[in-house]
């Protein structure tokens, strides 16, 4: 595909790491360490209270937000409540990613619901995407073997990645979050959704190249996000226009 969404990337890259944005992430129970890693691993600053009483401090103070709605209760539907209150009073960008949707139909109402309020991105795996109907105002990536890109009638599918990914459980999660670094640095979020999911599949390839199974993937993906440089980046990247 024609286009210079690698060289784009590349230099996103760059930016993020001279920004170090601060990342608020109302993050699943499950996988909050791996996702704090990651991003810090990337050159970003994690945070993940949830805490009605402070997490409206915690936003002002970030420069994106993620809301992940893997292990929701009541406490964190009212602290994404307080939190998506303050996003939209600053004007910061916030990523939806509404996991285990599929699994429970009160959850994919309150995403949905969600969607109305203006995520610059939405980040799902298919058996949730599939599930939700995406405004033209917000981005749409859906994760699998290929990561597919929308907005309307605009698409693209980025081909990197391994399979290895699928079998660590938050790489989904992490990979929404670093959508929302991405944003922190690039107010195009076609764009900067484009660029996460070059870093992440990037990343992975580099990791399956030494890892022996999810074990040893998980340190060695950590690692590609620390090393992982601009030229690996316009080396590497596979974009493609998206077949569906
Ligand atoms: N078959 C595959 N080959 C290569 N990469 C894959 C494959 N399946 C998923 N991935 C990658 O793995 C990561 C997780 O995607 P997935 O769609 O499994 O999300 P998820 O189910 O929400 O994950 P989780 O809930 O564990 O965080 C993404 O970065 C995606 O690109
Ligand atoms: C396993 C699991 N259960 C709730 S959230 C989560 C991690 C992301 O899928
Ligand atoms: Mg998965």
């Amino acid at each position: 595909m024609s286009g210079d969404f690698p060289e784009q990337a590349a230099e996103m890259l760059q930016r993020l790491r001279g920004a170090t944005p601060r990342v608020h992430c109302l993050m699943n129970t499950v996988v909050q360490k791996p996702v704090a890693d990651g991003l810090s691993a990337l050159g970003a600053i994690p945070s993940m209270t949830s805490s009605v009483d402070e997490v409206s401090g915690f936003v002002a103070k970030a420069d994106a937000l993620v809301v992940n709605l893997g292990t929701l209760d009541d406490q964190r539907r009212q602290a994404i409540r307080l939190a998506l209150d303050t996003v939209q009073d600053k004007a910061k960008p916030w990523v939806l990613d509404p996991a285990h949707c599929d699994y429970s139909p009160p959850r994919a109402t309150f995403a949905q619901e969600l969607l109305a309020r203006g995520p610059a991105v939405m980040r799902a795996n298919a058996s949730e995407f599939v599930l939700l109907s995406v405004p033209d105002t917000v981005v749409g990536v859906r994760t699998g073997a290929s990561d597919l890109v929308r907005q309307g009638e605009r698409s693209l599918a980025i081909e990197n990645g391994h399979a290895l990914t699928a079998k660590v459980t938050g790489t989904g999660c992490l990979s929404g979050a670093i959508i929302a670094a991405f944003l922190a640095v690039e107010r195009d979020a076609f764009q900067a959704a484009t660029a996460a999911m070059l870093v992440v599949g990037v990343a992975a390839e580099i990791a399956g190249e030494t890892a022996h199974g999810p074990g040893s993937f998980e340190p060695a993906f950590l690692d590609a996000l620390d090393r992982i440089g601009p030229a690996e980046i316009t080396k590497r990247a596979r974009v493609a226009h998206a077949q569906d």
